[in-house]
Order: C-alpha cells, then structure tokens, then sequence
C-alpha cells in the first residue's frame, strides 16, 4: 500500500487530527497533467486496479480510454476518514497509542478535501486538470470547485447534488440507527471480528437506494430460490459482503459527514460537468438542475440507466464520452491559452 504523510490537520469542527496519512493509487506518467479521482462511500484508491484485480472504475481509466492514461496521470486518494489505508477510526491514535475507533472524530466532506489538497502538495503535484467523482466522490469534487478553484481546470461531479436531500438523510438514518442499535455495537468499541447484523442491515437498506425498482423487477421477476426471494438472498449477500470488507465505525463517519455536504450558496469560477442518473433516488437530477443553471461555467447532461444512482459505477459506453469530451476541451481551452 502507498501512502503520503501531511502532518497535522484542523479539522472544520476545530479538532486537530495528527500524523494523518492517505492512501493512494497513481497511475500513468508523473510528469503528465493530473486528474484527482474521488471514490464513493464503500470505495478506494484502487480505481484502476491491476490486470488482476481491476478497480472500480478500470473501465473509464485506462490507455486510450475516456480519462487516457496516455494524456494524464490519475491519482486515487482512499478518503480521509476511511478504512483502507488513510487516517480513520482503525488508525493508531498517537496521544493514547491504541485505534482511534469510536473516539474518531466527525469530518466534514471539506476536512477531506483539505487533507487531499495538502496531500497532492506533499506529492509534488500543484495543479489539476480535473477532479472527477460519483457520490460521496461528486461532493468531493463540488466542494473541491468551491474551495480551490485556481487548483483545477475542470470539476466532473456523477450523481451528485448541492446537499444532501432529505431522502438520502433518511436512508442515512436508517443505516445509522440499524448500525449504533446493534447490541454488539458497544458504542462503537465492537470486537474487531464481530460482523454486526445492524450493519449488514444498513448495507442493504443502501442497496435498495443504489439501485431501482425497474432493475430489480427485472433482475428477479419475483423468483425464489427455496422458501425465500432471490432479491432478499442478493440483499443478505451485499450486507455480508461489505461487512466482510469495510469498517463499521468508518462507515458511520462517512455518512455523517454526507449529510452535511451543502455548496448551494456557492458559485462555482470552475467549468463544470455535472451528469445525472434517471432513478437515482438518493441524488436526483431535479436538484441538480436548478443549481446548474445558476451557475457561469456549467453544464448539466442525464443519463437513462435501470441502475439509478450506482449508473456512474456502469455502463460507460452510456455516459463516459461526456467525460471525455469535458478533458478535451480544457486541454484545448489551455492550449489556446498557452498558443
Ligand atoms: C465508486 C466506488 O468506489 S464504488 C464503491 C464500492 N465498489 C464496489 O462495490 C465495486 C463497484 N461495483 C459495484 O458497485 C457493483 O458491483 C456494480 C455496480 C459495478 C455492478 O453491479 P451488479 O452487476 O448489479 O453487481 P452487484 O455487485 O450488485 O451484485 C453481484 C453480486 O451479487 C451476487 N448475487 C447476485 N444474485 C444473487 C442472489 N440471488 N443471491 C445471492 N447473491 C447474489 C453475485 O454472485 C455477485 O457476487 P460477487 O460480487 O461476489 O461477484
Ligand atoms: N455503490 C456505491 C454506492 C454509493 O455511492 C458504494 O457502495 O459506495
């Protein structure tokens, strides 16, 4: 695993995390343009992957593909509060020498950006030409627009929206209550090996937002498998499997801190590239576009997908030209510039 060290950081609630690190991928060449890629909520650095083990978006980033690695370098950072390698409630705290665990403190998705800012410093790396990112990875990449805008030539924020609507909140909550009511919980203190039902729970709450009801009665049309439903054995199974590969009191932090993302007052100086998925519950266009049109340098396009909101996680072909075409004209726009 690589990591990169950035020291301290005050966070926005005024708590200060020490000896943070984070955990990245960096693909291509390290003297090309850089494109910050930003993951969602269960994700990781690992966007591209290996040949072996392709990451969650090897399929948009790659030589020759939409994000060509041939023109840019991409750099993954795993997210400031997670569990796969950068600083989070499974890291060492260096005042008590024991994990941070429940005693983490709550972030905010602008501490995140903050980290990766002072990290990509600490890389070498001065300037952007895009930040790209779905979900959690989109807030990331809107309050990246809003707060450094002289860091990057093109924001490309995926199924995301201003704030967090009350129906993702309420999901949200779900997912938080099923986890903090799980007896084994412990106020967050569970044992390491204990896999919490609550939390499985909460997984496939998710789940069920991730997606939609077209995918679902399509995917199962109602067939069983014994005396149950396939659609309940495919819920169990993602509950169990994230339980299996994520840390619960992570995944608390990581919720917190979406609910609180809001850059609706903000007007953003940085070309935009929003891109919206038909039934995407949790962040859907109709919040999107009112926000867009109000803002200078934006453009807004919608993708029809049975997937709803994990449509930026799929189906490329759909969608990934108008990434593409997004990095085209900012390196065209800075060519002419520099002409
Ligand atoms: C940006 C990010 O960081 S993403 C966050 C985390 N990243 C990931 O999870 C990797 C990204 N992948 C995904 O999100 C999804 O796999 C997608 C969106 C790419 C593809 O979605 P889908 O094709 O619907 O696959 P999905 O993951 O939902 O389900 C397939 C799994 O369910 C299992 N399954 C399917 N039907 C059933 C059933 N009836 N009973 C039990 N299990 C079932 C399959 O065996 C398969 O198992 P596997 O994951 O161990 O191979
Ligand atoms: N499939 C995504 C959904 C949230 O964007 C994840 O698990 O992170």
């Amino acid at each position: 695993m690589t990591t990169v060290s950035i020291g301290q950081l005050k966070l926005e609630s005024g708590q200060l995390l020490r000896e943070v690190e984070l955990a990245y991928e960096r693909v291509g060449d390290s003297s090309a343009p850089a494109i910050l890629v930003c993951h969602a909520l269960t994700g990781d650095q690992y966007a591209v992957g290996t040949a072996d083990q392709p990451g969650w978006w090897a399929g948009l980033i790659g030589p020759g593909k939409a994000v060509d690695t041939g023109q840019f370098q991409a750099i993954t950072f795993n997210v400031l509060g997670g569990c796969n390698g950068s600083t989070g409630p499974l890291s060492i705290n260096p005042e008590t020498g024991e994990p941070y665990r429940a005693s983490f403190p709550e972030l905010t998705i602008r501490d995140m950006v903050r980290a990766e800012r002072k990290a990509l410093e600490a890389l070498g790396i001065n300037h952007l030409a895009a930040v790209i990112g779905g979900s959690l990875g989109g807030m990331k990449t809107l309050e990246w627009a809003k707060l450094y805008p002289e860091f990057l030539d093109t924001a490309i924020a995926l199924a995301v929206t201003p704030y967090y609507g009350d129906y993702g909140v309420a999901f949200n909550h779900i997912g938080i209550q099923a986890i903090e009511n799980d007896p084994e919980f412990q106020s967050g203190n569970y044992h390491p090996e204990t896999r919490l039902k609550g939390f499985e729970i909460a997984r496939m709450a998710g789940m069920v937002t991730y997606r939609s009801s077209q995918l679902f009665n399509g995917r199962f049309g109602r067939s069983r498998c014994g005396e149950e439903f396939e659609v309940q054995s495919y819920l169990d199974y993602q509950g169990r499997k994230l339980a299996g590969r994520f840390d619960p009191n992570s995944y608390l932090i990581l919720l917190k801190a979406m609910n609180t993302h809001d850059v609706e007052e903000a007007e953003l100086a940085a070309e935009l590239l929003s891109i919206s998925y038909s039934h995407d519950l949790l962040y859907p266009g109709e919040l999107m576009i009112p926000w867009v049109e109000n803002q200078p340098n934006a453009k807004w396009e919608k993708i029809e997908t049975d997937f709803g909101h994990d449509g930026f996680l799929v189906e490329f072909e759909k969608w990934a030209h108008h990434v593409q075409a997004q990095l085209q004209k900012t390196v065209n726009a800075k060519s002419h510039v520099l002409a």
